[in-house]
């Protein structure tokens, strides 16, 4: 028996990768400077793998930004522009991942979507016929030379060429069986090179054989696999996770791989797949401490699944890569009797070896202690809640009057112009911003001073938007760190790390509040600068509210509970403050969605009976008790959504905003196929690149939405909050975005 992990967490113990990305993007360091750190960084986390006495090591699993886009960098799978373009290897790279505009050209970001069922996302490739495949990057061998320089022969790890087809798009008349023989051909080169530097094993990760395969999807596969290893020169280790393989696990045991890594946490099926029928021939890299979640593993229930699979030589390993959950509980400040109920990265390496011990018999006292733990009462339950929750009727999940007669009702009320103007709801959070509130957490400044600078940003940037005639307005959300965590903040049940963060893209992370117990609203959330902005301007500011299922997703759940019923605890908070916030005076509320999607399960059966039966009711619960004359916004991030249009039409939202461009409106069609009721906003540009879109090139996106939505349906709003770009940049599109608007509405 032997320890490993598929991946661990990149961005740094103190987040410095991002810190130091962010300095090489201002020019503040040079490239040289920026490669030291990063290479630090590498060996910094090597090391602690290492010294906690895990057996096999990977490599290549850290990324300046995305590993799918470093596969696809790495065999020249990149757009034709780009070859040309007079820039260093890492600019090309960072250019494709967010964009390029200055003095060597202008580049458009690749678009970027969510990584399976979690909240990090990776960079979508494209191949064309201008696709040249072939091995032109080094960084695989490079990092596999450097753990090597340190005396560490690691496993390499990429993505394979099944899922990197997968996860591509095509141009027109292509797909992916066009480009599987040369993708092969280069995997090929890539396993031959890695042997003979030394490498004994390549980690190939298939996160897409967790999906419904079909049997074309199959062939695909044994088409690709069956050549990738015919005499291979080292092991190959065919790593899945988030789910279970049941479409492909009888091909993949007849395969010639040495090792399979299957998720035993999110993937219980594989267990049934296993039991009995696991080749003797390779190893089962059993994924059983969770790469997910920051619960501490419960080892009498995991050592009951390891036995339950009747393999006698494993590898113990995590359910997915570690890169989800946060580094090191150990800068934490929790009491010890929350603490304890913990694990973040660094402790789930822990974790493996004491299960290891335990498996050997050497570890009595690891497993008396964790059941001593299972064993406590954590939390007392909230009787009244519950029985709240057990109350609910069809009528508390249902809006009246209906939306047809509410969209009427509204045009009337509001009288806004033909394609209607907006933002998502926040401004830059500019360094000053995230400044004052350092310091306002270290007491260095008063609640007053804060709150006269976040009153001062609201009134300046409400001025703005009216001065270039923005037609509803928003705050800027400045008072947030983050549209998740603030909320958690003002709700009993949660808790915060200081420092427990966790990539959700680029140099960008998020803080996952921790669901510990039963959710309440503890005070109102938004109601205060809500009510503010309103009171600085005649036009309509839009309530900015985060919904159930986002705050859901975005937290580290609870694992005693279902799903369901935190979400309609959380549901239950937010509906008092939609409430409130129409008690005040706010007329049009936005409760943004952004990741209603994220949980969405892998294989389309689920989809109901496992979470869009509850989902879309808790979206409902909120917003069911608003007058008419209220208009209620969603905001979706990504248009991850086009194959549940109807179940976003049942949020019953009346206007929903959604991210389009950087997926090049591919939505409209499906919306005009399902005839959506929802009046939409299609982001008319993105906002995860620095880039400004011309006044030519949002007429033109406008253009093409009306193409396919009827006009009085249609809101003209960038595609996501601006919260991660420069003031100048914002400033300048809005001008542009407002500017096309109205250019497009002289021709009704
Ligand atoms: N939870 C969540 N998931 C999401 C999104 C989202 O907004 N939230 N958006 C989508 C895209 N993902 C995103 C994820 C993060 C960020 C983002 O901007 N993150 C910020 C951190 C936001 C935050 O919590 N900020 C805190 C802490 C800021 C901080 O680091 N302060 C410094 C000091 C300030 C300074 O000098 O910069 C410190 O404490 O050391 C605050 O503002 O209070 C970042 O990485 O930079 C944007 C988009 C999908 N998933
Ligand atoms: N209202 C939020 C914002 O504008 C929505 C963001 S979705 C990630 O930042
Ligand atoms: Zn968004």
């Amino acid at each position: 028996m032997t320890t490993t992990i598929i991946g661990f967490p990149r961005i740094g113990e103190h987040r410095e990768l991002k810190f130091a990305t962010e300095k090489y993007f201002r020019k503040e360091i040079t490239e040289d400077e920026f490669k030291q750190i990063t290479k630090d960084i590498r060996k910094k986390h090597w090391k602690e793998v290492e010294d906690a006495g895990i057996d096999i090591i990977p490599s290549n699993d850290f990324s300046l930004y995305d590993n799918t886009l470093d596969a696809a960098f790495l065999l020249n799978i990149v757009p034709k522009e780009i070859e040309t373009i007079d820039l260093s290897n890492l600019d090309k790279y960072f250019a494709l991942a967010r964009g390029y505009q200055g003095e060597k050209g202008d580049i458009k970001a690749l678009p970027m979507k969510k990584w399976f069922n979690t909240n990090y996302h990776y960079i979508v490739s494209k191949f064309t016929k201008d696709t040249n495949i072939k091995l032109t990057g080094t960084k695989i061998f490079d990092e596999f030379a450097e753990a090597k320089e340190l005396g560490i022969t690691s496993r390499p790890v990429i993505v394979g060429p099944f899922t990197l087809l997968k996860l591509s798009d095509y141009a027109e008349g292509l797909s992916a069986k066009d480009f599987a023989k040369d993708l092969t051909a280069a995997y090929k080169e890539i396993f031959t090179r890695l042997a003979s530097f030394g490498a004994e094993w390549i980690q190939v990760d298939e996160p897409s054989l967790v999906k419904d395969l079909s049997p074309e999807d199959i062939n695909l596969f044994k088409e690709i696999y069956s050549e990738l290893l015919a005499d291979k020169k080292l092991k190959v280790l065919l790593q899945t996770y988030f789910g279970d393989v049941r479409d492909i696990y009888s091909q993949l045991i007849d395969l010639d791989f040495d090792g399979i890594g299957l998720d035993l946490v999110e993937g219980p099926k594989n267990i049934e797949l296993i039991k009995d029928n696991f080749p003797a021939d390779k190893k089962l890299f059993a994924g059983i401490v969770n790469g997910k979640y920051i619960w501490k593993n419960n080892y009498q229930n995991s050592l009951a699944t390891l036995e339950d699979l009747g393999v006698e030589d494993l590898v113990l390993t995590t359910s997915s890569s570690l890169l989800h959950v946060p580094y090191t509980s150990e800068n934490e400040k929790f009491e010890p009797e929350v603490l304890e109920h913990f694990a973040f990265a660094k402790e789930k390496l822990k974790e493996l070896k004491e299960l290891e011990a335990i498996l050997k018999g050497e570890g009595q006292e690891y497993l008396d202690q964790n059941k001593s733990l299972f064993a406590k009462e954590r939390i007392s339950k909230n009787q009244e809640l519950a029985t709240k929750i057990d109350g609910l009727t069809e009528a508390d999940f249902t809006r009246l009057p209906a939306f047809a007669e509410r969209e009427a009702i509204q045009k009337e009320v509001f009288k806004l112009p033909l394609l209607p103007t907006t933002t998502i709801g926040s401004f830059p959070q500019t360094k000053e911003v995230k400044q004052i509130r350092a310091k306002l957490k270290k007491g260095e400044v008063s609640q007053e001073e804060y709150d006269t600078f976040i009153g001062d940003q609201i009134k300046d940037w409400l001025n703005w938007q009216e001065e270039i005639g923005l037609d509803v307005l928003v705050h800027g959300e400045f008072e947030r760190n983050d549209m998740v965590e603030y909320f958690g903040q003002n709700l009993s049940g949660y808790l915060f790390s200081q420092n427990g963060w966790v990539q959700s893209y680029g140099t960008r992370g998020v803080k996952p509040p921790i669901i510990w117990g039963d959710v309440v609203r503890e005070r109102p959330i938004t109601v205060k600068w809500s009510a503010y902005a309103q009171e600085q301007t005649d036009k309509i500011v839009k309530g900015m509210l985060t919904g159930p299922v986002t705050i859901l997703n975005w937290s580290f759940p609870r694992e005693d509970i279902s799903l369901r019923e935190s979400t309609l605890q959380i549901a239950l908070a937010i509906q008092e403050e939609v409430l409130d916030l129409e008690k005040n005076g706010i007329r049009i509320i936005q409760i943004d969605e952004a990741a209603l999607r994220e949980k969405l399960p892998l294989r389309k059966s689920d989809w109901f009976k496992e979470y869009l039966d509850w989902a879309i009711p808790a979206f409902r619960l909120v917003h069911s008790k608003v007058d008419e004359k209220t208009q209620i916004h969603t905001h979706m991030c990504y248009s991850e959504f086009t194959d549940i249009i109807p179940a976003i039409d049942q949020l019953d939202a009346d206007v929903i905003s959604f991210e389009a461009s950087r997926s090049n409106l591919d939505i409209l069609d499906e919306l005009k196929a399902k005839n959506f009721q929802t009046e939409v906003g299609p982001g008319v540009y993105d906002i995860h690149s620095p880039r400004i879109p011309s006044v030519e090139e949002i007429t033109k996106t406008i253009h093409t939405i009306l193409t396919k939505v009827p006009v009085e349906k249609v809101w003209v709003n960038p595609d996501c909050g601006l919260k991660t770009r420069g003031i100048p940049e914002t400033r300048a599109s809005l001008v542009n975005l407002t500017q096309a608007a109205k250019d497009v509405r002289k021709e009704y």
